[in-house]
């Protein structure tokens, strides 16, 4: 768990050893090969004290095992329960009040508590390639080893606000910057930390002691970290972290270092049980576990070897295609793109440029590490011959299934036989595309968010055939271009678009009735959602909404006359969107939709009293009792229902477990991740809960068919509500209760 070397006559070195990343345990391990148990911070611990006690140890190196110093505590400990009270933060006090030198080796990552453990040496030597940070605050903590009182001190408050409240990882060379390391090296970098070591022996500590420098001044503190607390606010929509971290570094501010970590403590203890960290904490690992993909065929990432992408293509270039573009570049994967004709590509060419230029500006090597003006990186053309040499194709046409099946069938001709053929759709069905190739195993559905260089989220939808390979290649794509790729299976609208039916379904049902679109977009934000169902409807365009129920028969020309307003196949519908478009309002491209705006195109949406009045009018000419609807029933019914179509997804085995519906929303539809996303919300509130209240909305509307509890959801309920991670075990199971 850590192990105590000498390094030199006079260094005696610790390492932490805990892989794969170093984790600062502090639950009891045992290691099989050895007689005894310890755990890593217990090790760190005895380290120190036979350190301290040997009188030819002059001076000590910290270090990590397989050139990881530590990537902090381990987050499977905060909901555990704890079977001894180590503490890290009287580790580093420990390490700080050392009177022999301490010189932490920064190699790989320092994060959180490894960060803090450093920050406790008297010196920090980082390779050029260590990434430090303090990422508490993504998993719903803060810095709770005094880092929140060591950090102001030595970088200052800005730079410590800014690094604590965002949880950034910064490269080894911003660290130098900031001051927050002494020294980078491209050599061993434990080497150089002894040898640094053992010059300082002899030499005074104590102004190398964080805990006993003031925090630098600043003529504006006050005024600087309640802006600062203002800010994070308004970022964080309801999660406690980024706010109480403020609070943590105000304290360090304004009192002695002492007191300043009791505060630390506190806020630490109001975050640990505060029910978010447990969400974020959730939330991280059920990003990882999606990586871990299966279908329910039995193909499995373990089993599927991903073949290496060395070239890609991009067929259209609206606005999807020139985020596909930009993605491919910045990882770094030569990319052709291609357009129907001349002027499209020239469009498509001028944009994707731009956004690249955009891009570069962000990068630390900018334009140069992107060199995206080399024809051998980024070509366009408007000839399919291009294609003949490329390893996988995205194509990003509009969702048109005729327009997509001809372009596959000439790829399927075109493209060389070992070649991937990628659709990005939000809906359309993965088997139809395929079958107009002549391989249908090499065929994948691709869904990417909108702006699609900038959302995580990459729906992977695999068909009937489609190959594990295929399904490996198109998640090694997901993860080479910093996406996190969810495998799920095929069926409308997949698993987020497929859930937020029911959801925007009830947002609309609860105009009819009553409420104002600021109201239930209010509700919903305030619950966290980054953009409430009508903001997000003006923004994505009514227009896509309405051309698809046009092709599904719902509206529009195909319509079979004498079907009643408000009813389709039996089921209550609601014309209020297709009433907007008829009007000409798509939303903020015509300054007109669910609200008004400045003009054409602007983004500040205005509650518009022409909307409240065709409400009304509606309303009364379909004989509409309207009533007050209160935030609780506009939550439970949009939220609710979505989750209610997710246990229909999880029994059906579209996903293969609550996490990866979870894993979408966080990432691609705005849910809080301080709730853990939709299928962990529901465990939070209990699942006898959400079935109670879906039993009787679906009383009050028999004709809302996505009001009815789902089976799978019942039968959870009836087998005594089991913990999230056992519901999918439970998918076959009897009950006898049911
Ligand atoms: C009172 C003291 C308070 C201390 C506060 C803290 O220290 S809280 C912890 C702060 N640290 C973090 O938040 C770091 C989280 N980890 C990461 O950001 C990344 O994992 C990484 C370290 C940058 C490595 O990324 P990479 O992409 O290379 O690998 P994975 O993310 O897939 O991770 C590999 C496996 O390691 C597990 N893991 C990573 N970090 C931790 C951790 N801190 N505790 C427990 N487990 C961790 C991760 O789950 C992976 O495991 P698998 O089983 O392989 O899925």
């Amino acid at each position: 768990m850590a192990q105590y070397a000498r390094g030199a006559a006079a260094v005696a070195v610790i390492r932490l050893r805990n892989p794969p990343v170093n984790a600062l345990s502090w639950l009891l391990v045992t290691e099989p090969l050895i007689s005894f148990s310890l755990t890593v911070l217990q090790a760190l611990e005895d380290g120190l004290k036979r350190a301290d006690a040997d009188p030819s140890v002059k001076a000590v190196t910290i270090c990590g095992e397989n050139g990881k110093f530590s990537a902090g505590a381990d987050i499977r400990g905060f909901s555990s329960p704890r079977k001894q009270g180590l503490g890290l933060g009287p580790i580093v006090s420990l390490i700080e009040r050392s009177e022999k030198p301490v010189v932490a080796a920064i190699e790989g990552i320092a994060l959180g508590g490894g960060l803090e453990v450093a920050l406790g040496c008297h010196y920090r030597i980082a390779h050029v390639q260590a990434r430090m940070g303090l990422p508490e605050v993504t998993i719903g903590l803060l810095p709770g080893a005094q880092g929140t009182q060591r950090l102001p001190r030595l970088v200052g408050v800005p730079a410590a606000l800014d690094l604590i409240t965002t949880g950034r990882h910064i490269p080894a060379t911003e660290a130098l910057k900031l001051g927050l390391v002494d020294e980078v090296v491209e050599e061993n970098t434990v080497e150089a930390a002894i040898r640094l070591a053992n010059k300082l022996i002899g030499q005074p500590l104590g102004p190398r002691r964080l805990s006993l420098k003031p925090v630098p001044k600043l003529p504006n503190m006050e005024a600087f970290l309640s802006e600062a607390l203002a800010k994070v606010k308004k970022r964080a929509q309801g999660c406690l972290a980024p706010e109480l971290c403020v609070q943590a570094i105000k304290a360090a501010t304004e009192q002695p270092f002492a007191d300043g970590v009791r505060k630390e403590q506190e806020l630490f203890n109001i975050l640990l049980t505060s029910g978010q960290a447990k969400a974020m904490q959730y939330a991280f690992f059920a990003e990882r576990a999606v990586e871990k993909w299966t279908t329910p065929s039995g193909a499995s990432w373990k089993s599927a070897s991903p073949q290496p992408i060395r070239k890609a293509a991009v067929i259209g270039l609206g606005t999807m295609g020139r985020g596909i573009v930009t993605s491919l570049v910045k990882a770094k994967i030569p990319v052709v793109a291609l357009e129907q004709n001349l002027e499209y590509l020239n469009m498509g060419r001028n944009a994707v440029m731009l956004l690249l230029e955009r891009e570069a500006m962000k990068m630390e090597q900018g334009a140069q590490a992107l060199d995206f003006h080399n024809p051998a990186r980024l070509q366009f053309a408007v000839d399919f011959d291009v294609l003949r040499d490329v390893d996988l194709v995205i194509e990003a046409v509009f969702e048109n299934m005729a327009l997509k099946k001809e372009i596959f069938s000439n790829l399927s001709r075109i493209c060389k036989p070992e070649a991937f053929l990628c659709t990005n759709t939000s809906a359309l069905n993965i088997d139809e595309i395929a079958s107009v190739t002549g391989r249908p195993q090499q065929v994948i559905g691709m869904h990417f968010f909108s702006p699609a260089h900038v959302m995580r989220l990459l729906e992977i939808i695999y068909g009937r055939q489609t190959s594990p390979t295929t399904i490996a290649t198109a998640m090694q794509l997901a993860k080479v271009m910093k996406k996190v790729g969810v495998v799920v299976g095929n069926c409308f609208g997949f698993v987020g678009n497929r859930m937020m039916f029911p959801y925007s379904q009830q947002a609309v049902f609860l105009l009819e009735e009553g409420s104002r679109p600021e109201d239930v977009d209010q509700a919903l934000e305030d619950f966290g959602l980054k953009i409430g169902p009508f903001r997000m409807s003006d923004l994505a365009g009514l227009d896509v909404g309405w051309r698809s129920r046009k092709d599904q028969g719902l509206t529009g020309p195909s319509l079979a006359p004498g079907t009643p307003a408000r009813q389709r196949r039996g089921y209550r519908y609601s014309p209020l969107p297709d009433l907007l478009c008829e009007k000409g309002r798509f939303g903020q491209k015509t300054g007109k939709g669910w609200y008004e705006y400045e003009k054409a195109g602007g983004r500040t949406a205005k509650p518009d009293p022409w909307v409240h009045s065709f409400l009304c009018e509606y309303r009364n000419a379909h004989q509409i009792k309207t009533r007050f609807i209160d935030q609780e029933e506009i939550l439970e019914r949009c939220l609710y229902s979505l989750i209610n179509e997710g246990f229909d997804i999880l029994a059906e085995g579209i996903a293969s477990g609550p996490e990866h519906l979870d894993v979408v929303y966080i990432n691609g539809y705005g849910w809080p991740k301080h709730r853990g996303g939709p299928m962990f919300y529901a465990s939070t509130v209990g699942l006898p809960n959400i079935l109670a209240k879906l039993q009787k909305y679906s009383e009050i509307h028999p004709d809302i068919p996505q009001l009815r509890p789902s089976a799978f959801l019942k039968k959870l309920v009836a087998m005594g509500s089991p913990l999230l991670n056992d519901w999918m075990s439970h998918l076959h199971k009897q009950s006898n209760k049911l």
